[in-house]
């Protein structure tokens, strides 16, 4: 999750957008790019996801998922379950409930403050977690491009239920009241559907160098 930053100037980059878009794609390629320390921020909604499901609790349960995120279980990042279709979804339920976001909270802003800075991606980081983010970018790419995306990491899911499944998530994860995925007004746009892996990322590189041209204090 995290790289030593090297570079002699500090940027924090916010990468946001739907599931499966490829902001984590993009966001671990900027971090590299920059010498920049990485967060994936769906990794801890996943662990609080997981933590419930392991107790067998409900994740709309929100006392419940709320201790397990006040309680957070760092090893379950590393767990291979923490992938799995149950738990996006189990995410996607827990992080829907305010007092779990606030449990997070601090530990997100805690990484974006970081001397010389730092990528992290998500739902709200450029909106929540990190507004005052030198670069914005919200990576996006339509259902059908997304589903083919996953479905081709686990070519044994079929590929309707994979559609079916992040939809689902975009629904929930755009029509909650706490910290809705949205574009940040200052985040720049970036459409994946038509580009390949290497063209969004090499995109993504030209936008984020743009953007510390019209602000050399960055450098
Ligand atoms: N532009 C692209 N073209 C083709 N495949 C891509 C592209 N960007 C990412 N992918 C692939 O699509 C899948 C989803 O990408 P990634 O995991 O980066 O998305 P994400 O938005 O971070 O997902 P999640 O919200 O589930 O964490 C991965 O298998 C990745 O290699
Ligand atoms: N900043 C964030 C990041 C994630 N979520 C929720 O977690 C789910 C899983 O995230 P992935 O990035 O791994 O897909 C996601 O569907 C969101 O519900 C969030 O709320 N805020």
């Amino acid at each position: 999750m995290t790289a030593p930053n090297a570079n002699r100037f500090d940027i924090v980059i916010a990468v946001d957008g739907p599931a499966a878009s490829g902001k984590g794609t993009i966001a671990r390629a900027l971090a590299a790019h920059f010498g920049l320390p990485h967060m994936d921020t769906g990794s801890l909604y996943r662990a609080v996801g997981l933590a419930v499901l392991r107790a067998g609790g409900d994740p709309a349960d929100a006392p419940l998922a709320a201790g397990c995120a006040r309680a957070l279980d760092l090893s379950l990042l590393d767990d291979p379950a923490l992938r799995e279709s149950a738990t996006a979804r189990a995410a996607s339920v827990v992080s829907a409930h305010p007092d779990v976001r606030a449990a997070l909270l601090d530990r997100q802003r805690a990484f974006a403050r970081q001397p010389g800075g730092a990528v992290l991606d998500g739902r709200d980081i450029g909106t929540v977690i990190a507004p005052d983010a030198d670069i914005k970018i919200f990576v996006t790419a339509n259902l059908d491009v997304r589903a083919r995306r996953r479905q081709a990491e686990t070519p044994e899911r079929d590929l309707a239920l994979v559609r079916a499944n992040l939809a689902e998530r975009d629904a929930r994860d755009s029509g909650r009241d706490a910290a809705p995925l949205r574009q940040a007004e200052d985040a720049i746009l970036l459409d994946t559907s038509e580009m390949d892996r290497e063209t969004a990322i090499a995109r993504a590189f030209a936008l984020a160098e743009a953007r510390l041209a019209e602000n050399p204090a960055l450098r």
